[in-house]
């Protein structure tokens, strides 16, 4: 059998070929009328793609389904059940391919952060060391607000012309996801996202984009570092 030269390219520790990073987002989902229906799966798969890249790790692209809970209607989701299921045969087929044996999932939508309950059943599954990373969801603020337009602007998806639209919230009533009312009321978050939504508005800025994905990115190379320990 060949030799791989593990060593090879600008690698600082081979051990990095053991850990894939994947990226999950939501790719059918309304972001007010400035940004992509399919900005959470872009703003993931950059992250990953950039992490990957400064780190040598394995970059395993993006996963297609994504979840959301009943009372958020502003996209089309799949069920809990679904994504875990995906997840498991996408890991599974980079073990046996890739022969990764630890895996980071770079989160980029609200809807999916129920998936943390799932971890412990798919490390099991697919018997790889996993580590979820929402790093992104906790910084962005609110849904379609200023930090998604502002990573939407370094990405080149973002409609400047309609930035005006965006607070628009009875024809957009997904922005700040502040038509939901049954899931404001149930989360403190949600409701603090619609409401900052409606007191500060929303605006476009480069600098706070890149800051924004420099935090990102850094959160997943340390979460590299943590299990090229582990
Ligand atoms: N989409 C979504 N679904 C939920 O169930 C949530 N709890 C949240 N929360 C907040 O919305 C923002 C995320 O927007 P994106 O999904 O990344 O477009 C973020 O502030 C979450 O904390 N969101
Ligand atoms: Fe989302």
């Amino acid at each position: 059998m060949v030799e791989l030269r593990y060593n090879a390219g600008n690698i600082k520790n081979p051990n990095v070929h053991k850990i894939g990073v994947i990226a999950l987002g939501s790719h059918l989902e309304n972001h007010g009328p400035a940004l992509p229906i399919d900005t959470d799966a872009k703003i993931a798969s950059y992250i990953a793609l950039e992490s990957s890249l400064h780190s040598g790790a394995k970059f395993l692209g993006v996963l297609y389904p994504a979840h959301e809970i009943k009372e958020i209607n502003h996209g089309i989701h799949n069920s809990l059940k679904e994504l875990k299921e995906e997840i498991i045969k996408t890991l599974k087929s980079a073990k046996k391919f890739l022969k990764i044996e630890k895996a980071i999932i770079v989160n980029a939508h609200g809807g999916n952060l129920p998936l943390f309950q799932c971890i412990e059943e798919i490390e099991i599954e697919t018997k790889l060391i996993i580590i979820i990373n929402n790093k992104i969801v906790e910084s962005e603020g609110p849904h379609g607000g200023s930090g998604e337009l502002s990573m939407g602007k370094i990405l080149g998806i973002l409609n400047e012309n309609e930035v005006k639209n965006q607070l628009d919230l009875n024809k957009y009533g997904e922005v700040g996801l502040w038509k939901f009312s049954e899931a404001r009321a149930n989360d403190e978050n949600i409701e603090k996202g619609a409401k900052e939504i409606e007191t500060e508005g929303v605006s476009v800025d480069e600098e706070y984009g890149k800051q924004l994905f420099n935090l990102g990115i850094n959160s997943v190379l340390l979460d590299i570092e943590k299990l090229l320990d582990f």
